[in-house]
């Protein structure tokens, strides 16, 4: 049996990057565009994108996640072919369908690059592929798009990041730095506070994006301790913020990284581990922000500084992202698939609510979404979840 079916094809859908010089520009106004970045925000991260040659690193760690991908369901017999659609440069999300689509592909399930529940990384790309579906018109009648559960809670994502972090612990203790003096800084990206406040599901109380970072590092640092063989405990850890963007009067989540290290040498802190848990791979916010910035930061202030991997193609990642896959598709099937989940929260809800994700909360904006129910424009306002600052500390 085809443990994907019905699904004929599975769409991962990602940011995108661009993939030389002449790209940086068209790339950051796409990804700028109708955001209130100021032109002064677009032009330094284009210059983060010309040290690096004007090559994002995101587009090759979206073909190693593919070629991943595509071995285990293979071995596992499930006949479907994996394609990408990026969100703001080639291949984008229109081509992507449009080929697939032209290809026969009825039933579509779609699969974000994106580990966390929040406007940017769910309901936007349900809407991208919404929009990009009623740009085929007819060609596209009858086609349907599902979408994977959220997959920050899988066992995979968190077997991962320990793997990653202990290796990070493991380094530093060479350096002559042991697990208690180093503090671990779990980095995601920043976003809007209003997008916090309307992110995961409004309905479901502890589903925002910070919740979703803090239920994560609850179950992490015990397994992290337990990998290094010390005392449950002792390793200090705390959410850190990079890649601030938008105006400078919008509020965005807090403490950012180079901030927190300047704070944390204050306090006598000597050694830092930097996990970038908010990245799937080696984004540009991870080699330039963490791998440059950060580390020039903790450089200047003598703070020992070792960044851990990301999970990338962590065969355990990859196991869970099939699991996930095949789970969607048992569902689809009518069947009620074991749903596996490795934190206390229980696992992600299957099905995106009608107010989840808002771009701001308190908004409904009305915009047409795939795989899910969409609320009307200016629906009745449910509940936000609060912006808990700086409570992610122990
Ligand atoms: C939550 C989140 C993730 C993590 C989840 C995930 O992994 O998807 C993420 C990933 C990414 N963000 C990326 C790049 C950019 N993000 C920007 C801007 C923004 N990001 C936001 C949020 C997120 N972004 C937000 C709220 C904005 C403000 C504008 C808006 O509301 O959209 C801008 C504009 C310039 C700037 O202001 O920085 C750029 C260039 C790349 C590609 C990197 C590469 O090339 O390797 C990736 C993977
Ligand atoms: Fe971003």
């Amino acid at each position: 049996m085809n443990p994907a079916h019905p699904y004929d094809a599975l769409l991962l859908v990602s940011y995108g990057g661009p993939n030389g010089p002449e790209d940086v520009l068209p790339f950051m106004r796409n990804a700028t565009r109708g955001k209130g970045i100021p032109d002064e925000r677009l032009l330094e991260v284009s210059g983060h994108y010309a040290r690096f040659g004007g090559v994002s690193p995101i587009n090759a760690c979206n073909e190693r996640l593919i070629e991943a991908l595509r071995a285990e369901l293979a071995a596992r017999g499930a006949e479907l072919p994996v394609v990408l659609g990026n969100r703001n440069w080639h291949p984008f999300i229109s081509e992507a369908l449009a080929e697939l689509v032209a290809s026969g592909a009825k039933r579509i399930l779609m699969l974000p690059t994106s580990a966390y529940a929040s406007y940017s990384g769910c309901r936007q790309y349900r809407e991208d592929v919404a929009a990009a579906l009623a740009g085929l018109g007819e060609d596209a009648d009858g086609v349907t798009v599902d979408k994977t559960r959220t997959f920050y809670d899988s066992p995979g994502f968190l077997q991962a990041q320990v793997d990653r972090i202990a290796t990070a612990y493991r380094r530093l203790e060479e350096q002559g730095r042991k697990a208690e003096e180093t503090r671990l800084l779990l980095v995601t990206h920043s976003i809007p506070v209003a997008m916090q406040e309307g992110s995961g599901d409004p309905e479901r109380p502890g589903s925002d994006y910070i919740a979703q970072h803090l239920a994560l590092a609850e179950v992490l640092v015990p397994r992290v301790e337990d990998a290094l063989g010390v005392e449950r405990g002792i390793i200090r850890a705390e959410l850190a913020y990079c890649s601030r963007s938008g105006p400078p009067q919008a509020r965005w989540l807090e403490p950012d990284v180079n901030d927190r290290l300047a704070e944390l040498k204050d306090e006598g802190v000597a050694s830092v581990c930097c996990a970038p848990i908010g990245f799937v791979s080696d984004h540009m916010e991870v080699v330039y922000d963490l791998d440059t910035e950060a580390a020039e930061t903790a450089e200047g202030l003598g703070i020992d500084y070792v960044r851990a991997g990301t999970a990338g193609t962590h065969p355990a990642l990859i196991a869970s992202l099939v699991d996930l896959v095949c789970e969607r598709a048992a569902r689809a099937r009518g069947e009620d698939p074991e749903r596996p989940c490795a934190l206390e929260s229980g696992p992600w809800h299957e099905e995106c609510g009608p107010h989840s994700c808002r771009m701001i909360a308190g908004l409904d904006t009305g915009i047409p979404v795939v795989a899910g129910p969409a609320a009307p424009k200016n629906g009745e306002p449910p509940p936000r979840h609060p912006h808990r600052a700086r409570e992610a500390q122990r």
